[in-house]
């Protein structure tokens, strides 16, 4: 709208425009094969002179309000209120949703937990503490988004069975917390997300968000390594499981948790 009315006020503002939008027609007439450019008088754009024809001119006002019209049409207040609308409903959504669960807890906990090749036989990876913790310290809330356990296990793990084995199951048996990625894996966060356009989301926009993934790497404490170190209290009200030190743990020892009855061990070495 802007740019019409201030060009129909000032007729070297259009000349200005067109020039500057499409050049070739006024300075290299011979390769069009208009006739109204062929006149020696409209062969170049001086400023100050007009080179254009009135019918041009009109055509050319035209179309600009054509333009502006559907431009203002798009970004109309109530085109703009509707899609801000949907916006922040599409965003309320993923937040109840689809967002991370879960946080570290342990003082400074970027330096204190160790993501290193567990004492475990053929058991991967494993969680150490760098430091000396008394029993009693709280080291987090597992990570994942909560989705409903029926769900998860007959579309995400059918294609992505790896998810099983870090995903916590409520005792209920309702939910899951999954933190893995949108293949199943377990990446140094958690972002949250439920499918690809979500999980961008969750990348990009909201991943502040983001959840450390060290404590899906605590193994089961093999036969004879004298028993856990870490319990975990669920909570099912606020769908939240709290891991907390069950025992003093002196540097470089790795933590362990019994993973519960139900769990699938028929991965594990046989012993
Ligand atoms: C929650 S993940 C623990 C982190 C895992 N070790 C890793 O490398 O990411 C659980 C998986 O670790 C392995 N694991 C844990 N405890 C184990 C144990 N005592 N013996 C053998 N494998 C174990 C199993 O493959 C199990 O499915």
């Amino acid at each position: 709208m802007l740019a019409a009315s201030s060009a129909a006020s000032s007729p070297l503002s259009h000349q200005r425009t067109i020039a500057f939008i499409n050049p070739s027609p006024l300075t290299s007439p011979s390769s069009n094969n208009n006739d109204q450019y062929k006149s020696s008088s409209r062969l170049f754009a001086i400023p100050g002179v007009s080179s254009l024809t009135p019918e041009i001119t009109s055509t050319f006002l035209q179309q600009q309000q054509q333009t502006s019209s559907s431009i203002s049409t798009i970004l109309s207040p109530q085109a703009i209120a509707a899609s801000a609308s949907i916006t922040l409903t599409y965003l309320s959504l993923l937040l109840a949703l689809d967002r991370p669960r879960g946080r570290l807890s342990i003082p400074d906990a970027a330096n204190s937990l160790v993501i290193n090749q567990s004492r475990v036989p053929n058991a991967g990876l494993g969680l150490f503490l760098s430091k000396s913790y008394p029993e009693g310290t709280v080291l987090g809330s597992y990570p994942g988004v909560l989705r409903p356990a029926e769900q998860f296990y007959s579309t995400k793990c059918r294609v992505y069975p790896q998810a099983v084995g870090y995903s916590w199951r409520f005792t209920d048996n309702k939910f899951v917390l999954d933190p893995t990625d949108d293949e199943g894996n377990i990446d140094m966060y958690c972002y949250g997300g439920g499918d690809a356009l979500s999980n961008a989301v969750f990348k990009t926009l909201l991943s502040f968000m983001r959840v450390g993934t060290e404590l899906t790497r605590i193994n089961e404490p093999p036969i004879g390594a004298g028993g856990c170190n870490v319990s975990a209290r669920e909570d099912l009200e606020k769908r939240e499981v709290v891991f907390t030190l069950c025992r003093d743990v002196v540097v470089g020892q790795e933590l362990f948790l019994d993973y519960g009855l139900d769990y699938d061990r028929s991965n594990y070495a046989p012993r």
